[in-house]
């Protein structure tokens, strides 16, 4: 079985007939998560479903509404996924975006042609009807459009709301039947209006209300993880970061003494991280947590490993070996919970369709150790109630249930820790340099009161060296990389204008204080193309 077959996520939550729900219908696009976050941003619940989903799966949900992705194909191929026409009859609103509205306006009888001028990027949208779809929309505003294929003939019913420079039909509407469509891509964040229109659909078009709050996740996680857990025990793995410990409360909240909390020291924190996280967790929270000493075992693991994705593989095979032996001795445990999100499943797995077969390719980024480390034999079920949310709903999630603000607002942590931030061989010497350096840079954006001007801020330690000179000496020694960023959800991200002073205090310090280190350098590079982390 696969990891996410296993997983108790909010899923189950489309049975319950009374909660309002707007489906989005995936066709590989890279952004139908997104949709689907935008919608819940509106208070709405939303999932994304394979465009395999039949009719009747559909008029069981009985959603609001139903979005229609982007997608990668065009309509006109032999095989390009198709949904069954007949959702096109469930008198459900629906409306297509990209991909979506060429496959509507293909089905119902219209024309998509691969046209001579796609449009790629910006576009200013003109509107000739300001109704329906795109009341408060300025005209003029500016669209972010990818297409190469365009509708150049409509179906019957159906009017141009708005057009484009290159594109007559970037916005059209059957009101009577209640189809639209969207050439641009109202749910990226360079969509001017994009909200605006994503709120029309859902306020005005399907009559939702605000029903899907932080709350109602809280709750239904909650009866959802009884349900499925029982009277069985579950290892929460707790790292202390912001995810692990909002599931570490969630979980208390649910199950109580069914549940179990560890931590695995690796070797590859932070200084003086383990420490405080047991004693926080113990002290202030009276949640005991189980302490496991491990690092002699995890640095063997990485010994002489320089390949990024090896390191990572063998890094969660040995935390899934470390759960299994310890869980030997306090279990038997039925459960293992982690605190996945859906950024970490999105870069370690299949996202995208193949255009030619419709079926789902892997095009991994990373794997992130909790996702893409897992074995295919791994003997526990896995509970991840977060895994389909992203970093900022999951800090929503955390202070409703009582998280104090100093792990809410903590910088995201790798499980991989330190081992991914160095480039290379990791070696117990290295590890010592890279803690000194990232403990200067962690105390100098806390003492200047920056420390919530970034969405992260580390130090990475690269394996060349390089001359300098200090004291009237040679020096021939490792460079330490300074990378600051800013972001929403870690899924795109910009480096951090920081200010030079600060660049300056930190710089000077780690050189003087930091043995083995003689140059200091700022990573100038956003996500995409560059990732957060080093490897
Ligand atoms: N040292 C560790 N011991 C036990 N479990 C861990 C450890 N490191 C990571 N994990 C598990 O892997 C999951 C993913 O790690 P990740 O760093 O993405 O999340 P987090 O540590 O909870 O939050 P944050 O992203 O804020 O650091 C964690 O939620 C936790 O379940
Ligand atoms: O728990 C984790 N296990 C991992 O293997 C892992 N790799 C990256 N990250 C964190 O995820 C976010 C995106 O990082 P990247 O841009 O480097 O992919 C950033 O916040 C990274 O710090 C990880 N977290
Ligand atoms: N982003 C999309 O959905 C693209 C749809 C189609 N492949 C086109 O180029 O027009
Ligand atoms: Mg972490």
């Amino acid at each position: 079985m696969s990891p996410s077959n296993q997983t108790l996520s909010p899923t189950s939550l489309l049975d319950k007939a009374n909660l309002q729900t707007i489906i989005i219908i995936d066709f590989g696009s890279q952004y139908s998560e997104l949709i689907a976050r935008r919608i819940r941003e509106t208070q709405v619940y939303s999932e994304v479903l394979s465009y395999r989903t039949s009719p009747e799966k559909l008029r069981e949900i009985n959603p609001r509404g139903i979005i229609l992705s982007g997608g990668p194909s065009s309509v006109y191929d032999d095989l390009a996924p198709k949904c069954d026409p007949e959702i096109w009859n469930l008198g459900i609103p629906v409306l297509g975006v990209c991909y979506g509205m060429q496959l509507m306006v293909k089905q119902l009888g219209g024309t998509v042609e691969k046209v001579k001028l796609g449009e790629y990027g910006k576009a200013e949208l003109f509107i000739e009807d300001p109704t329906d779809l795109l009341t408060n929309v300025a005209n003029g505003s500016t669209m972010w459009m990818s297409h190469g294929d365009s509708c150049t003939n409509l179906p019957e019913g159906f009017s141009v709301l708005a057009y484009t420079k290159n594109t007559p039909c970037a916005a059209i509407s059957n009101p009577d039947r209640k189809l639209f469509g969207v050439q641009f891509h109202p749910e990226v964040v360079h969509s001017e209006g994009g909200n605006a229109l994503i709120r029309n659909f859902v306020y005005h078009v399907c009559e939702c209300e605000p029903t899907w709050t932080t709350e109602t996740f809280v709750e239904e996680s909650i009866k959802d993880i009884r349900a499925k857990v029982g009277d069985k025990r579950v290892l929460l793995a707790l790292s202390g970061g912001v995810d692990s410990s909002t599931l570490a409360f969630l979980l208390h909240q649910a199950i109580g003494d069914q549940l179990t909390c560890m931590f695995i020291d690796q070797g590859f924190m932070r200084k003086g991280e383990p420490e405080r996280l047991v004693e926080i967790f113990k002290n202030k929270f009276h949640i005991p947590v189980e302490y496991v000493m491990a690092r002699d075992r995890f640095l063997k693991q990485v010994d002489g490993v320089t390949d990024p994705e090896l390191k990572r593989r063998r890094i969660g095979h040995e935390f899934i070996q470390v759960f299994e032996e310890e869980s030997k001795k306090l279990g038997p445990f039925d459960y293992l919970a982690q605190g996945t999100l859906y950024p970490d499943v999105i870069e370690s797995a299949d996202t995208n369709v193949d255009p030619k077969t419709g079926e789902r390719v892997a095009v991994k980024i990373k794997s992130h150790h909790n996702v893409g480390g897992l074995p295919k034999d791994l003997r526990f079920k896995l509970v991840e109630p977060l895994r389909k949310l992203f970093k900022d709903e999951v800090r929503n999630v955390a202070r409703a249930i009582g998280l104090p603000e100093e792990i809410v607002r903590r910088h995201p942590f790798p499980g991989p820790g330190l081992a991914i931030r160095i480039v290379g061989e990791v070696t117990a010497e290295r590890l010592n340099i890279l803690r000194d350096a990232d403990f200067i840079v962690r105390d100098e954006i806390s003492q200047q009161g920056m420390y919530h001007d970034y969405w992260q801020a580390f130090a990475v330690l690269l394996p060349i060296r390089s001359v300098g000179v200090m004291g009237d000496k040679r020096t021939y020694a490792h460079p330490i990389v300074l990378r600051f960023i800013t972001s929403e959800d870690g899924m795109t991200a910009d480096w951090a204008k920081v200010p030079y002073d600060l660049l300056e205090t930190i710089s000077n310090r780690i050189v003087n204080e930091v043995k083995g280190v003689n140059r200091v350098v700022y990573d100038i590079t956003s996500k995409p193309p560059g990732t957060i982390e080093w490897e």
